[in-house]
C-alpha cells in the first residue's frame, strides 16, 4: 500500500480479522521488543525471537481429542461446557491446543508470558503491546463464559495452570484499544492519533461485513464452508457453535463450520471438470436439480459438521454406489453440501421464512451457477456484497463504529450509506418441490454415514 502511494495519515482507526481458534505464544520478555521495534526494520526481523512456539495451531489441527474428552468430563460433560462457553469442546477450539502444549511441553508453555488468537495478535502488532481478545473470537477458545464474558475458571484450570494470566482480560469486540504504535507512524506515515480496535474472528468480521440483519442467514464459501446467523436468545447445544455478537454485546452470534469446503470442491473440479471452474459451472447447467435422485456425501477430512469421514455416493433407490458420471459427481457435491448447511441450520432452530435473505461470501461466492444450486436448495433468494471479502469489508466497518460505539450508536447506523447486498439468484420455480424429499432422504442417509463409537467411519 504504501509503494502504491496510499495515504496512510487520513486513517482514523484500523481493526482486522483472522481465522479463528489458532493461537500465537510470546516468550517472556517479547512485549519490550514488540514496543520498542525499530521502524528501520521488518517486523519479522525484529520478533524473529519472540516465539516460544514457532508452528502456531491453527484451526485446521484436530489433534487434540484426548484434552477435549479430559475438559468435557472435569466441567461435568460435553452439554454443561456447551452451555458456559457456547460450544461442546472441539479439537480446534484454542483451550485444547493449549492444553496439548501445555500436557507435552510443560517448560514452553512455562517460557510463555502471553498467548494470542491470531486476531490479538495481529492487533498487537499494529498497537506495539499485548492486544486483548475480543469477546466474540474468545468464544471460539473453550474457555470464556459467553454468559458474562469472562474467562471460566473451571475451564482454564482444566487445560493449563496460571492461563488467565497468559490471556489478558477479554474486552467487547468494538473496543478501542489505543492509538496506532510508534512504529507504524514511523514508517508507514499513520498519523500518532490513529485508534486501533480490537479484532476479531473471520466469521465475526464478515458478520459485520455482510450487515447481518436477523433473519439473514450468512453462508461463507470460502476454505472452509461456515454458516452464520443473528440471535438474541440462543440454546447452546452439542451441535454447533454461539459467539457473542462481533457488533452488539447483547446478541450472539450461532455458527456452524464445514470443514471439507473449498477443498474438497477444488479436488472434484480438478478431478471431474479439468482443473477448470467454467467447466465446473458448465456442468451444473448440464445436469438437472435433484441429480435424479443421486446424492453424495463428501469428505475427504473429518467433517466438523456432521462428524463423518469418506465419500458416500447413493442413487435414487438409495443404494451405495461407487462413482458417478463426471457431471453427476459435481452437482452430488454441491447439492450434498448445501443439503447439509440447510438441515444442520434448521437444526439449530432456523427456519427458512419467506423474508429469507442468503448472504453468500468467500471465493466460491463468485460463482453463480453454484449459488444457484444455493438458492435452490434454500428455497430463498441469495444476495452477494460486491467484494467476496466480507471479513477485511466488516473489519473497516467495525473500526468506524468502534470510534462512536461507546455513544450507544449501532453498526448499523454507521454503515447505513453503504451499498445495499445485491440479488445474486433467485430459486428456480419447482425447486421446493424438488428439493423437500431430497431434504428427508440426505438427513436419513447423513445418519448412515455419520461416526459414532458403534461403527467405524471408514469401513462404511
Ligand atoms: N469461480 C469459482 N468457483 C468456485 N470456487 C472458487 C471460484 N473462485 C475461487 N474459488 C474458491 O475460493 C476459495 C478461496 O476463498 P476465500 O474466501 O478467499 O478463502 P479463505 O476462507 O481462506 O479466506 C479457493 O479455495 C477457491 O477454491
Ligand atoms: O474454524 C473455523 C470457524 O469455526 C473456520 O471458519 C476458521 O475461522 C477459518 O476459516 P477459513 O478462512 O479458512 O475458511
Amino acid at each position: 500500500m504504501k509503494s502504491l502511494g496510499f495515504n496512510f495519515s487520513q486513517v482514523r482507526a484500523l481493526s482486522g480479522a483472522g481465522q479463528q481458534h489458532g493461537s500465537v505464544y510470546w516468550k517472556k520478555g517479547s512485549v519490550q521488543i514488540l514496543k520498542n521495534a525499530s521502524s528501520k526494520l521488518p517486523l519479522h526481523q525484529s520478533l524473529k525471537a519472540c516465539f516460544s512456539v514457532s508452528n502456531s495451531p491453527i484451526w485446521m489441527d484436530s489433534s487434540t481429542a484426548s484434552q477435549c474428552s479430559a475438559l468435557e468430563k472435569a466441567v461435568g460433560g460435553a452439554q454443561h461446557l456447551a452451555s458456559i462457553t457456547g460450544s461442546r469442546a472441539y479439537e480446534r477450539f484454542t483451550g485444547n491446543q493449549i492444553a496439548k502444549i501445555y500436557s507435552q511441553n510443560p517448560e514452553v508453555y512455562m517460557e510463555t508470558e502471553r498467548i494470542s488468537l491470531v486476531s490479538s495478535f495481529a492487533a498487537s502488532l499494529f498497537l506495539g503491546a499485548y492486544a486483548p481478545i475480543d469477546y466474540s473470537d474468545g468464544s471460539g477458545m473453550n474457555l470464556l463464559q459467553i454468559w458474562k464474558k469472562v474467562w471460566s475458571v473451571s475451564c482454564l484450570d482444566a487445560c493449563a495452570p496460571g492461563l488467565e494470566e497468559k490471556l489478558g482480560c477479554p474486552v467487547p469486540s468494538h473496543s478501542v484499544l489505543g492509538p496506532i504504535s510508534p512504529y507504524y507512524s514511523q514508517r508507514y506515515g499513520f498519523s500518532p492519533d490513529c485508534k486501533i480496535v480490537a479484532f476479531t474472528g473471520d466469521n465475526p468480521a464478515s458478520l459485520a461485513g455482510m450487515r447481518l440483519q436477523e433473519g439473514d442467514i450468512a453462508i461463507s464459501l470460502g476454505t472452509s464452508d461456515t454458516l452464520f446467523l443473528w440471535i438474541q436468545e440462543p440454546t447452546p447445544a452439542l451441535e454447533g457453535h454461539i459467539l457473542c455478537n462481533p457488533v452488539d454485546s447483547q446478541t450472539y452470534m450461532a455458527l456452524l463450520c464445514f470443514k471439507n469446503g473449498s477443498l474438497m470442491r477444488e479436488r472434484i473440479r480438478d478431478d471431474c471438470a479439468s482443473g477448470s471452474w467454467d467447466e465446473f459451472s458448465k456442468a451444473l447447467s448440464s445436469t438437472v436439480a435433484g441429480n435424479n435422485g443421486n446424492l453424495g456425501f463428501y469428505f475427504d477430512v473429518m467433517e466438523i459438521t456432521p462428524e463423518a469421514v469418506g465419500i458416500h455416493r447413493f442413487n435414487g433407490d438409495n443404494q451405495k454406489v461407487s462413482d458417478f458420471p463426471k457431471e453427476v459427481e459435481i452437482r452430488a457435491l454441491i447439492e450434498g453440501q448445501f443439503m447439509a448447511k440447510r438441515i444442520h441450520a434448521e437444526k439449530l432452530g432456523y427456519k427458512v421464512m419467506p423474508r429469507t435473505r442468503i448472504l453468500a461470501t468467500g471465493g466460491a461466492s463468485h460463482n453463480k451457477k453454484i449459488l444457484q444450486v444455493l438458492s435452490d436448495v434454500f428455497n430463498a433468494p441469495v444476495y452477494t456484497i460486491d467484494t467476496a471479502n466480507s471479513a477485511c469489508l466488516g473489519s473497516a466497518y467495525r473500526a468506524i463504529h468502534g470510534l462512536i460505539a461507546e455513544m450507544n450508536v449501532s453498526l448499523a447506523d454507521v454503515v447505513k450509506l453503504a451499498p445495499e447486498p445485491k440479488l445474486a439468484v433467485t430459486p428456480t420455480a419447482g425447486a421446493e418441490e424438488i428439493y423437500c424429499p431430497l431434504l428427508k432422504r440426505y438427513a436419513e442417509l447423513e445418519q448412515k454415514v455419520v461416526c459414532n463409537p458403534a461403527s467405524s467411519c471408514l469401513a462404511k
